[in-house]
């Protein structure tokens, strides 16, 4: 999908959230653990409650990885469904991956090519070669790692290289990269008041931004700081909108949560 559909997108619904499938054995539902494939029941209970609310999904693999070769099978049913009943969903493979470029390449045919996601999360810490194999890939979109949303992000995101932080030398110079038009970065919800010096280096591109919900980030203070006049932000929340309620009405409760955000979301565009 591109930018532009995704766009279109988020006017159509009014939305600019995506829904984190962060599935976890051990928060879903108890009664789903008899199904032959518990993680895909939740997600499907779920995408199925919430789609009409967002724009984006956005499964973390570390959460299927964790599952070994059943894992992966669910997240290939996952993509797979996705794919053929809500083809204008944006789809996130959050996998902070990023190599020497001979393995980065690997990594996005995996998530690219044999998945078919949308995009990717990827890491900036080995430079352009580990990250200009992802953004070769036609209509698709890398999302690099740019000021993220845990304490650690101070560890050296914030650093100064020269006079400036890490992370916007991180952001100026992934500009330079070829087909750098394909970038979109994370920036975290709990950091917001970052956005405004952030959008003075990239106006245009997207934002995926993670953190409110669980982690306390304000979706005013990022609509504040981070909408352009397209919007160009991802909002995600994982938890607070899957593992809202673990009762046999879960995808409603999701569902719920999800369209609670998604008026918020309607306010905001509406100021546009
Ligand atoms: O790349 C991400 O999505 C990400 C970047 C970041 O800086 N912080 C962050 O929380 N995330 C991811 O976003 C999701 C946040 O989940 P919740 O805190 O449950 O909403 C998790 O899958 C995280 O791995």
């Amino acid at each position: 999908m591109t930018s532009q559909e995704l766009t279109e997108q988020i006017f159509k619904k009014k939305s600019f959230l995506c829904v984190g499938l962060d599935t976890d054995l051990e928060k879903i539902p108890t009664y789903l653990l008899s199904e032959k494939d518990p993680v895909f029941s939740f997600n499907k209970a779920i995408i199925d409650a919430t789609h009409e609310y967002c724009v984006a999904y956005k499964p973390n693999i570390a959460f299927y990885e964790a599952l070994g070769v059943s894992g992966w099978k669910s997240l290939k049913k996952t993509i797979e469904y996705l794919h053929s009943e809500y083809p204008d969903l944006y789809t996130i493979a959050d996998a902070k991956r990023g190599d020497i470029g001979n393995t980065s390449r690997m990594y996005a045919k995996a998530f690219f090519d044999d998945l078919g996601f949308d995009s990717i999360t990827v890491a900036p810490y080995m430079g352009k070669d580990s990250v200009e194999p992802f953004l070769e890939f036609t209509n698709k979109h890398t999302i690099l790692l740019a000021l993220t949303s845990n304490e650690g992000a101070f560890d050296f995101q914030t650093l100064k290289t020269g006079d400036e932080d890490l992370y916007k030398k991180v952001i100026k110079t992934s500009r330079t990269w070829e087909n750098s038009e394909n970038l979109m970065y994370v920036v975290g919800a709990t950091k917001a008041e970052y956005l405004a010096d952030i959008r003075k280096i990239i106006p245009n591109n997207f934002l995926l931004v993670p953190g409110v919900g669980a982690q306390g980030g304000s979706l005013e203070e990022v609509c504040k700081y981070g909408l352009n006049k397209d919007v160009g932000l991802l909002v995600n929340s994982s938890r607070k909108i899957i593992y809202a309620s673990d009762s046999s009405n879960f995808a409603e409760i999701a569902a719920a949560k999800a369209e609670a955000m998604q008026n918020q979301m309607a306010v905001e565009l509406e100021r546009l």
